[in-house]
């Protein structure tokens, strides 16, 4: 599991660490980190032009420590001081002593030309102390290392983004790699941030032990979701392994329904119910299923419902939501039973209650635009939360699921662009209900639901990549499943 914490905590157990060091001992490991880091991406030091891009805090103390290592390793290093009467002086010290250079950065006359045959540019304009997004001389410079071709490390975070919430407020750097010391920040793992810090690298510095054991943000991964499936026993049976009902699809929707069974069965349920005018279709695909033409708590026995994909707004698709909502298991509103949710039928439910939406969805329901959902993902999926009292799971680039309770929100590092396509909302909500039906909570369901159909598209859309649809993602499940089991 990959955990991140808020800037206020990792400044606060980097104070306790502090107090147990030398002065100067924790820029020293972290630059030791990053300077191994960057000969590891370089291959070899000797003779490379390097550039630091280092700005007036500690962010670009690190650079400099690091350039000063990789030329004592034979780099020919230049740091361009952005705030040079504030930059580092230990550092630029260090740096000057080991052969690098320093240019001042506000008056340089041209950019490109000290960038002209860098491999390497560090960029440590700003880190966890930075506001705002990149300030027009660090501009200039951020956009001169990309024309120059170089390879973009990221100092602990891109600067501009913000570190605790994945916010990106103005213009950030893009980073081809972001080496980050103690632990991860939210901004390193949730979008439009995530997206600018390229692969990431932790570098271990001795901050574990004075981190709380409550993270703000876990990823799970492989060995994480593996420990989370169900898998049947000898004496399994359909109940054991969880019944799943599946409440979607209309006349003029029946393919929402079949995507949603197809990710309920993706999903490892003992048994399907389908309930709605969609059963020929669904039947017709898959033969296996239960299905039942009345009201949803006449259908039998079920242990979680997923309710709302293609469902249309009419009067039937209304009350057959409020019916699943008055049931004692927990529920799954996705889609079409998001617009018509009654938030206070949410809120009185005893069960757990699940909402996921999308972008566009979560805007409605907050009464935002989509744009700010967008750039605010972590603050939107904790005020839904915590405004309808359910857990959330926001779709998008780095899908998060959140339980309204403040416990970690969970984000999901398998997305991929392949599953921005119709109908793959509703093999996830299948899925999603399948692995409630087997018993796991309303994060642990979302999250590792989230991870297989990210995997799954991913498969679907090959080596190299080719668009997907819906249906072959929930096709590609057995795939995510061995992968993560194996
Ligand atoms: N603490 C530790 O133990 C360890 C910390 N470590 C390292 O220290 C980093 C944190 O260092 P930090 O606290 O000095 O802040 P930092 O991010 O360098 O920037 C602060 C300065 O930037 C400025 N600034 C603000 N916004 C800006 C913007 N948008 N664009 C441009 N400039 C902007 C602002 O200046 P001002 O607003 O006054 O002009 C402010 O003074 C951390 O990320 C890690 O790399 C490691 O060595 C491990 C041990
Ligand atoms: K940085």
């Amino acid at each position: 599991m990959r955990t991140a914490y808020s800037v206020e905590t990792v400044r606060a157990a980097e104070r306790k660490l502090m107090a147990e060091l030398p002065e100067g001992a924790l820029m020293q490991r972290a630059a030791a980190g990053l300077a191994a880091a960057c000969a590891g991406l370089l291959g070899r030091t000797s003779g490379t032009r390097i550039v630091l891009l280092v700005g007036s805090g500690d962010n670009g103390g690190d650079a400099l420590y690091a350039g000063a290592r990789l030329a004592r390793r034979g780099a020919a290093v230049t740091a361009v001081l952005l705030a040079p009467d504030r930059a580092h002086p230990g550092g630029t010290e260090a740096l000057r002593a080991a052969g690098g250079r320093t240019v001042d950065g506000p008056s340089a006359a041209d950019p490109a030309r000290v960038m002209a045959g860098a491999r390497l540019v560090l960029d440590g304009i700003v880190g966890i102390g930075g506001r705002g997004g990149l300030r027009p001389d660090a501009r200039i410079w951020a956009q001169a290392a990309r024309e120059a071709g170089a390879r973009v490390v990221a100092v602990d975070l891109p600067s501009g983004v913000e570190a605790g919430t994945g916010e990106v407020a103005g213009e950030a750097v893009h980073a081809d790699a972001t080496v980050t010391f103690g632990t991860y920040k939210p901004g390193l793992l949730v979008d439009p941030a995530a997206g600018r810090a390229g692969a990431l690298r932790l570098v271990d510095i001795g901050l574990a032990p004075h981190l709380p054991e409550q993270p703000d943000l876990e990823a799970l991964q492989h060995a994480d979701v593996a420990a989370l499936l169900p898998v049947p026993a000898a004496e399994s049976d359909k109940y054991r392994r969880g019944v799943v009902g599946v409440v979607a699809g209309s006349a003029r929707y029946p393919g929402a329904a079949v995507l949603a069974v197809a990710g309920a069965f993706g999903g490892g349920a003992g048994a399907v119910r389908y309930v709605g005018p969609a059963a020929d279709a669904v039947i017709a695909r898959f033969p296996e299923t239960l299905v039942h033409a009345g009201p949803p708590h006449k259908a039998g026995r079920v242990q979680a419902w997923v309710v709302g994909p293609g469902l249309g707004d009419g009067p039937d698709a209304r009350r057959a939501l409020d019916d699943v909502l008055d049931s004692d298991v927990p529920v799954l509103v996705d889609a079409d039973g998001l617009r018509l949710l009654d938030g206070d039928r949410v809120g009185a439910r005893r069960a757990a209650t699940l909402l996921t939406p999308h972008a566009g969805e979560a805007a409605a329901l907050l009464g935002a635009s989509r744009e700010d959902v967008e750039a605010r993902r972590l603050d939107s999926v904790r005020r839904l939360a915590g405004e309808f009292r359910a857990s959330v799971l926001l779709k998008g680039s780095t899908t998060l699921v959140a339980d309204g309770t403040g416990g970690p929100v969970r984000v999901n590092p398998t997305g991929t662009g392949w599953l921005a396509t119709a109908g793959s909302g509703d093999v996830l909500s299948g899925l999603t209900g399948s692995l409630l039906a087997a018993g796991l909570g309303v994060v642990d369901a979302g999250s590792a639901a989230a991870y297989l159909h990210g995997l799954a598209a991913r498969f679907a859309a090959g080596h190299g990549g080719a668009p997907v649809r819906a249906s072959q993602v929930a096709r590609a499940l057995p795939a995510a499943w061995r992968s993560v089991r194996g």
